[in-house]
């Protein structure tokens, strides 16, 4: 038995099936057919891989549509043979057909199986991705000036007044929810600077807000432990580090975990050496509060106060539920899991077609702490929604599940 194949407690609920790319008109069927080709494409396009490589990206791309997996070459990664078991009922099937969530992960997965990111040699883990994430941080920079002066003053206020202050920390979970907005996958970092948002807009738009809850459970603490599963590289990653900052020097938290991807997957994901690049990045600038944020991050880093920690767990197609024992162990150890994103809020609800308004809590019934997500929808997948706020979205904004411009705090605990 391997460490993913442990007994697991499952939702309070019947499990309903899994979004499917087969669905006619949907957002899960343009994904697959429309946005994962051009991903494989935008990948040919930023990277200077010989034509052999390309070529294998460019069948990739084609047989999205209506091909069918290709099975995993042994790239001898440590999660080959786990692929293999996740694969096994899936062949022969086109990646219309497999749940959504194991036709995307795979997807990234095979990405770096034909680019040879395990080998050794030239390509050796190559992040596929890395342009856009460069890219994406370097379009944020007026946001992030903003941002990490606006801590630092916090900070400095909390330090004044000898104890962390409730209303920052708030604001902090919006700024790490809307973060989460500015997501490569949907939106290039070419495209436009999709960081200068407008927050006070944007309150209007949280669908559930249980960031006053949050608060409750927090408080000035010597132990706290805090983990937060995190999302994207760029201009996410420096909303997340604001909040992790703002939570160890004022005082809620005495330790935050980061669980991070073991490899690229998802465009901009981030990775251990993702955080770093940023820490550096902002090291590097001129401007006076950016440099001393970033080097509070270092301390932070070098005192062991924030440790960095990946898993594979986190780039399976496998549902939250189904977290190997090791890991949820570790959680156990924590007074709050914040969880980001669209893909790991899909991992949370297995990615499975809940009707909306589901309790939450009865779905997410099997994790050993409380536990927040802080999630901008970009999928098909919702639940803990109130019938009425369904009804005034389906007519002010028909396109509310995927646009990104709608958002969730939701807690468990
Ligand atoms: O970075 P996030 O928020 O996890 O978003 C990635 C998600 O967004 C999408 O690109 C849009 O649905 C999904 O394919 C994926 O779940």
């Amino acid at each position: 038995m391997n460490k993913y194949q442990n007994k697991y407690q499952l939702p309070n609920l019947p499990l309903p099936a899994p979004l499917l790319g087969s669905k006619t008109g949907t957002f899960t069927e343009y994904t697959v057919t429309k946005r994962m080709p051009d991903i494989a494409h935008r990948v040919i396009k930023e990277n200077n891989f010989p034509p052999e490589i390309n070529q294998n990206l460019e069948k990739l791309a084609s047989e999205l549509k209506n091909g069918y997996l290709q099975p995993l070459k042994n790239d001898h990664s440590i999660d080959f043979y786990h692929w293999e078991k996740y694969l096994e009922i899936h062949k022969n099937q086109r990646w219309l057909d497999v749940p959504w969530f194991l036709a995307e992960t795979y997807f990234y997965r095979l990405i770096l199986n034909i680019t040879n990111y395990f080998q050794p040699g030239k390509n050796h883990q190559l992040d596929p991705f890395l342009l856009q994430k460069e890219q994406g941080l370097e379009a944020s920079i007026d946001a992030i000036i903003y941002l990490c002066t606006q801590v630092e003053k916090w900070l400095d206020d909390s330090q004044k007044q000898d104890k962390p202050s409730k209303s920052s920390l708030i604001a902090l979970l919006y700024f790490s929810l809307w973060g989460n907005r500015v997501d490569l996958s949907l939106w290039s970092a070419f495209e436009e600077n999709r960081s200068s948002f407008d927050i006070q807009t944007q309150l209007t738009n949280i669908l559930v807000d249980d960031s006053f809850a949050v608060t409750k459970l927090l408080t000035k603490s010597a132990h706290n432990r805090i983990d937060i599963v995190l999302d994207n590289a760029g201009f996410e990653l420096i909303c997340d580090l604001c909040l992790v900052n703002f939570l160890l020097d004022s005082g809620f938290a005495a330790q935050v975990h980061l669980h991070l991807k073991p490899h690229p997957t998802f465009v901009s994901d981030a990775m251990i050496k993702d955080v770093h690049y940023t820490q550096e990045f902002l090291a590097a600038g001129s401007h006076p509060q950016v440099k001393s944020f970033s080097k509070r991050l270092n301390k932070n880093i070098n005192s062991g106060r924030l440790v960095l920690q990946e898993d594979y767990f986190w780039t399976s197609p496998l549902a939250f539920w189904q977290i190997p024992k090791l890991l949820k162990d570790e959680f156990a150890k924590s007074n709050l899991i914040i969880v980001k994103g669209d893909a790991n809020y899909r991992r949370l609800l297995g990615d499975l077609e809940w009707d909306y308004t589901t309790n939450f809590a009865d779905i997410v019934a099997y994790l050993p702490t409380p536990m927040v997500a802080l999630r901008t929808l970009k999928s098909e997948v919702a639940a803990g929604l109130k019938a009425e706020i369904l009804t005034e979205l389906a007519t002010i904004d028909p396109k509310w599940l995927t646009n990104g411009q709608w958002g969730v705090i939701q807690l468990v605990h």
